[in-house]
């Protein structure tokens, strides 16, 4: 029980954390001075594009990596001088598979339960626990190199939790997943999450598994924090996007005109389609509608989109989080409506 003590405090406490790496005799900084709380229970999302010191970050804070400087703690103890206790308090589930290949899926749990110092039954009676909750029971007694990628995956959460404990990090734990195992693998995350109230710290690309999922977003780039919260208010500054569909450039010329002095819009050109940024465009829309057709500016078409994160990160820093990744997510799940305006609102 003593080794479990310390926690008291948030889960996760780092002061001026820095991490500089040294590439062909250069420095690459690759964190820059991270301060960071993660309260106990929390489910926060480490967001940002390739590069951008996230699974460093993961590294330190679970001890695989030593800070250049400054501090941290983790369920209480220091990464540095007490990584063993840190080890034990948490859990940590890599971008490679944990489990050999020719092992079976079982195997590999109870072989992880014993390192942590479970006997014997106990870890054959926590792998079958686990095996379960993970819908991996009727697929553990056969080698880990004949399950899916999500089979696979899950397994890897599974040994990450086998002694119980209070923190699990997940570096990447979507990636590669189609869209149906990753939805599976988010959802397993966010019961261990609500269920147990297991603090969870994840790193994606993913900006709708962060936006679905995380209480907490923290959005990384260049190895500083440029931005903390969660998703709803994060975007909540942001306008909806409304794109305008006309019959000719001219119309569009008169759309921007009229569209360009509703309150905090901004607008841009596109031929005969007229992008426009406006808070609660959602609900203007009909009405903006009505009166570009009476100004002999009818919409031929419209689409209405929430704001999304990539939004967020485009406001914070000119780029597009989605473009400067290669892997981009076919399947989204911001809120689109979108709409054909009726002959009568563009009559
Ligand atoms: N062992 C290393 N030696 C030198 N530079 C490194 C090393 N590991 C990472 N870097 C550099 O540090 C920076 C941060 O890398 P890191 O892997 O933490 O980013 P990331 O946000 O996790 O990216 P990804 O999403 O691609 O995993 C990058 O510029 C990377 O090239």
């Amino acid at each position: 029980m003593t080794r479990h003590a310390p926690q008291p405090g948030p889960a996760i406490r780092t002061s001026a954390l820095t991490k500089t790496y040294s590439q062909h005799g250069t420095p690459v900084e690759a964190v820059r001075g991270l301060d960071l709380e993660v309260a106990d229970g929390e489910l926060v999302a480490f967001l940002g594009p390739n590069g951008a010191g996230k699974s460093t970050t993961l590294r330190m804070l679970t001890t695989l990596l030593p800070p250049t400087s400054g501090s941290a703690q983790v369920a209480g103890f220091d990464v540095v001088g007490q990584h063993r206790q840190v080890r034990h308090a948490i859990g940590f589930v890599g971008q490679g598979n944990a489990a050999g290949p020719q092992q079976r899926g079982r195997d590999e749990v109870v072989a992880q339960g014993r390192a942590h110092g479970l006997t014997r039954s106990e870890a054959s009676r926590r792998a079958g626990e686990l095996l379960e909750a993970f819908d991996l029971a009727e697929h553990a007694d056969r080698p880990v190199a004949t399950l899916s990628g999500g089979q696979r995956r899950r397994l890897d959460v599974a040994i990450g939790l086998v002694h119980r404990p209070r923190l699990l990090f997940l570096d990447e734990p979507s990636t590669g997943l189609d869209p149906q195992n990753r939805a599976n693998l988010q959802e397993q995350v966010v019961r261990l999450n609500r269920d147990l109230g297991t603090t969870i710290v994840l790193t994606t690309h993913y900006l709708e598994e962060a936006d679905a999922i995380a209480d907490r977003v923290v959005v990384i780039d260049h190895g500083r924090v440029i931005a903390d919260d969660s998703a709803h208010r994060l975007k909540s500054g942001l306008g909806d996007l409304v794109t305008l569909g006309f019959d000719s450039p001219g119309q569009a010329t008169t759309a921007a005109e009229r569209a360009g002095r509703l309150p905090g819009a901004t607008v841009a050109l596109d031929g005969a389609r007229l992008v426009l940024r406006v808070p609660h465009g959602r609900d203007l829309a009909p009405g903006l509608v009505a009166d570009l057709a009476a100004a002999g500016a009818a919409v031929a078409r419209l689409e209405v989109a929430g704001p999304t994160l990539d939004d967020v990160f485009l406001q914070l820093t000119g780029r597009s989080l989605r473009e400067s990744e290669q892997t981009t997510d076919p399947a989204t799940t911001t809120a689109t409506a979108t709409a054909t305006a009726t002959e009568g609102a563009a009559a």
